[in-house]
């Protein structure tokens, strides 16, 4: 077997698709098609274009094992800590090597005999560059083409390259490992509410919050050609995306049990790959379309205001401004406990802040706090991480103020990302 190696002036092997599925906690795995306009063989044959696929595991086990933060008043303020971090991603890019296939032997159009000659792999020591402009960003999301996350991803990053997750974590790492530049995440539904697990690994993973973007949801009902509403005894979908339809479901009058399953478009692929007639999807118009869907009914979201906020992360902060609305997005926690809620938040409503948002989290690294009392026993309190988002940008004085009072009340204090606020017009999704 020959290597040739992507250096070569005549090799440029442009990534087409990609998916990372998780192998184990700290194992990747990244599934890669590449299509190859100019392929120089050593053998002396050419190809004027080609597929090629790759596969790679990756160890993830010092990057994604990301610990539990150590209550420590202002900890991680700065971007402490990320020079280990760095190291180790370092280290994943320089031993990384792909065995690039093509996708079938019929696929390189050289019209040579010589085929089988060319079916040997190259060998390419990185995954794939980190791009030198916005256009090519890869962008980490979970779900499958057709999920809103993808769509989020597009919102946020026009003609980018949106790069499916099989999990809200392994999107986390793709980004820690380098695979992605930046992953968009679910995490607050208008009428569904907080998506706990992300704000869960936001505190778990060292990434920076770097922009939001408020997607309008519109689902529809799915199914194969020909199947009617009478034959549904199973709705399968996002749990999001059943809590978000679960009035309207009731009232179409569905004799079904509701599933829930990893995304919604998933959900929709699963039907078509499986041949199910008696099983119907919560997802978008637009999985219907790739899986060769049916829509049984259009719009079945319980409000037509049905908006998913997501967050964008990457490995690095933005600079914060001034000269355009600002949300900054802070996670702290305090020894006693939900007492010191109330000096915390008039740390903002005295200085005029509004927030956005404040959500509790049970903490898991000291998750019970016995009370002392001498006549009535011990009392147990269960011990929260409180999120807030507020509405200022880190660079403005009155947030900078706000926080470092606010530090003297917790006893761990992290700002999560510092954003532009999304301030595009409001749209309802098209049929509300
Ligand atoms: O399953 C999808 O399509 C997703 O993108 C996930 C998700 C979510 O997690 O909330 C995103 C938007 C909708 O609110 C429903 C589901």
């Amino acid at each position: 077997m020959q290597a040739i190696s992507p250096s070569s002036p005549l090799v440029s092997f442009i990534p087409i698709r990609r998916r990372i599925t998780r192998l184990a906690p700290n194992k990747l795995f990244v599934h890669c098609i590449y299509r190859s306009d100019s392929v120089y063989f050593p053998n002396g044959v050419g190809s004027s274009r080609a597929d090629w696929q790759s596969s790679c595991a990756i160890l993830a086990s010092k990057v994604a094992a990301q610990e539990q933060p150590t209550d420590k008043s202002g900890e991680d303020y700065v971007n402490d800590g990320s020079a280990d971090h760095v190291a180790a991603i370092n280290g994943h890019k320089t031993s990384m090597d792909l065995d690039l296939v093509p996708l079938n032997k019929g696929s390189s159009d050289d019209g040579n005999s010589n085929n089988n000659k060319l079916m040997k792999p190259l060998t390419i020591t990185d995954l794939s560059p980190a791009p030198m402009h916005g256009s090519h960003l890869r962008v980490a999301y979970q779900g499958v083409p057709g999920a809103y996350s993808e769509a989020a991803a597009e919102k946020a990053y026009p003609n980018c390259e949106a790069i499916p997750c099989d999990q809200f974590e392994v999107a986390f790492q793709a980004v820690e490992l380098w695979i992605a530049d930046r992953a968009v995440l679910p995490i607050e539904n208008s009428l569904g509410g907080s998506i706990h697990r992300n704000y869960d690994l936001l505190l778990r993973h060292r990434l920076h919050i770097v922009g939001e973007v408020q997607l309008p949801v519109h689902h529809c009902l799915l199914a194969l050609p020909g199947v009617r509403k009478e034959y549904i005894t199973r709705v399968i979908s996002h749990p999001q995306a059943l809590a978000q339809c679960e009035l309207t479901l009731n009232k179409l009058g569905l004799n079904a049990a509701r599933e829930a399953v990893d995304d919604t478009a998933g959900a929709a692929e699963y039907i078509a790959t499986n041949n199910l007639r008696d099983t119907a999807a919560i997802a978008s118009a637009r999985a219907a379309e790739l899986y060769g869907l049916q829509i049984l009914a259009d719009g079945i979201h319980d409000d037509s205001n049905n908006v998913t906020r997501f967050v964008m992360l990457a490995r690095e902060p933005i600079i914060p401004r001034t000269d355009r609305p600002f949300k900054t997005s802070i996670v702290f926690a305090h020894e006693k406990g939900t007492s010191v809620l109330f000096k915390v938040l008039s740390a903002f409503a005295f200085r005029n802040i509004s927030l956005t948002k404040i959500e509790s989290r049970p903490r898991r690294s000291c998750p019970i706090r016995l009370v002392d009392n001498a006549n009535i026993g011990t009392a147990k309190h269960f011990e929260y991480m409180f999120y807030v988002d507020f509405e200022a940008s880190m660079a403005d004085v009155r947030a900078q103020n706000a926080l470092a009072e606010v530090q003297e009340f917790t006893s761990f204090l992290r700002v999560l990302g510092s954003y532009p606020m999304d301030m595009t017009p409001w749209c309802p999704s098209s049929g509300d």
